[in-house]
């Protein structure tokens, strides 16, 4: 039999160390060291490898939102942010509650094959919080769904948040909690502090968040199962979260890139005036205390790791008054160059701290076969390459994404996706899809 063509990434400083040659065939890395030669060659030098990343929190929106987003435009701005895999959230039209939506997804994922989609599937029946949904079948389907959550929505009612734990247990499962108590924040429009204050919009206050996550953690406790938090945005809720894990909890959690660069403030005083509803996110943008408190939670591993939440919307649900327009951004193609941003730059992470954050915790915690694997010898061929020295300008019009709800527009941001390989394939070259 004919061996399968190789590939060697030439002078990678693989999490930023000295540079070395990766000899990749048939999709695995079969070698790392000097002076490797293959039948094609990427040169990498000056580049930082990294663990291709991996997405627990995106908003794909196909079925039924495809004006905003879709499985293959999707993918496509996952691997230009360097992602080889996403998990897709629920919260589509219909919503991903059975076998069905969650194999169709995952079907359409590999069809554009710009990364791996791992559909989540819904907790409840509808997102409506009422019945439990398919879990077992979702779970035993093609599409292995392991990841479970009503994002957008709150599992509220405790008792059916305590069934889906112990329901998950059988397979390994995860309930993905969007914790937001829905009688605290009816009607809430930003965070509730100074800034709600003086704008006059209803606030949604912080201990929203934080009651229904001491209450999860303390469910999970009791039965013995996994809790994962999603979008965690506050102080408090960092302190929770440390409490639950120094008892030893099954409790992991996620933070976004823009709760850990972005506050409130932007809403009353940005580069784009008052009210703008870029700004506008579920759970929304904090203090500056809260930023801090989340950058170092991340640090220090209380938060597990980054979820970009890509949530994207079209422009006529995002450019109208600050009360009326949809929650969300986008954030496959900066997010990496955010937390480079918030967290390699402030001294707080280095690469390897980045590649546990946005690669091995999310693959991890998503059980994810395949991904999350150090850039060595034996593992599958999943790499990002990065430009640390790189800064440019966002500029939206040039992302993947169907939408441009991006609050970047115009910033000046650091470091530049050059290349992404999905199992040895490139996806992305140049910084642009191959
Ligand atoms: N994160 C967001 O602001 N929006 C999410 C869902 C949500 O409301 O959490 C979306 O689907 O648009």
């Amino acid at each position: 039999m004919s061996e399968q063509r190789s590939t060697v990434v030439k002078g990678a400083r693989i999490l930023g160390g000295e540079p070395a040659d990766i000899l990749i065939r048939d999709g695995i890395i079969e070698e790392v060291g000097q002076g490797l030669t293959g039948d094609e060659t990427i040169d990498a030098r000056g580049l930082i490898a990294l663990p291709g990343l991996v997405d627990l929190h995106t908003h794909l929106r196909e079925p039924g939102r495809e004006d905003a987003e879709t499985v293959e435009t999707g993918t496509r701005a996952a691997a230009l942010g360097g992602y080889t895999a996403v998990h897709a959230m629920a919260n589509t039209d219909p919503v991903a509650d059975t076998a069905g939506v969650v194999e169709q997804v995952w079907r359409l994922g590999q069809e554009a094959g710009h990364c791996d989609v791992r559909p989540v599937g819904a907790v409840t029946v509808g997102l409506e919080g009422e019945r439990l949904a398919e879990l077992g079948a979702m779970a035993d389907s093609a599409a292995r769904v392991r990841v479970f959550s009503d994002d957008g929505k709150c599992v509220s009612d405790a008792v059916l948040m305590r069934r889906a734990l112990e329901y998950v247990k059988a397979f390994d499962g995860v309930i993905a909690q969007h914790a937001q108590e829905p009688r605290l924040t009816a009607g809430a429009q930003m965070n509730e502090g100074a800034v709600s204050g003086r704008l006059g919009l209803t606030g949604w206050p912080a201990v929203a968040e934080e009651a229904i996550i001491a209450r999860d953690c303390l469910l999970a406790a009791h039965v013995g199962s996994r809790l994962h938090v999603c979008h965690v945005s506050t102080a408090g809720s960092v302190e929770i979260i440390r409490w639950a894990k120094s008892k030893g909890w099954d409790v992991t959690a996620e933070v976004t890139p823009h709760h850990l660069l972005l506050t409130d403030d932007l809403v009353e005083d940005s580069p784009v005036g008052a009210y703008n509803p870029i700004y506008k996110v579920n759970p929304p943008l904090r203090t500056r205390a809260d930023v801090e408190a989340l950058r170092l939670a991340l640090a220090d591993g209380t938060i597990d790791c980054v979820a970009t939440d890509h949530a994207p919307h079209p422009v006529e649900d995002k450019e109208t008054e600050w009360s009326a327009a949809a929650m969300g951004m986008i954030g496959l193609e900066t997010a990496l160059s955010v937390v480079h941003e918030a967290m390699v730059e402030t001294g707080l992470l280095d690469w390897s701290g980045v590649a546990e954050r946005m690669s091995y915790a999310p693959a991890r915690i998503g059980r994810l076969a395949g991904h999350g694997r150090p850039v060595e010898a034996g593992a599958p061929a999943n790499i990002t390459l990065y430009d640390a020295s790189a800064r440019a300008g966002v500029d939206p019009s040039a992302f993947a994404s169907r939408s441009r709800n991006t609050p970047y527009e115009g910033r000046t941001l650091p470091g530049r996706v050059v290349a992404t390989l999905l199992r040895g394939r490139p996806t992305v070259l140049d910084g642009k899809l191959v």
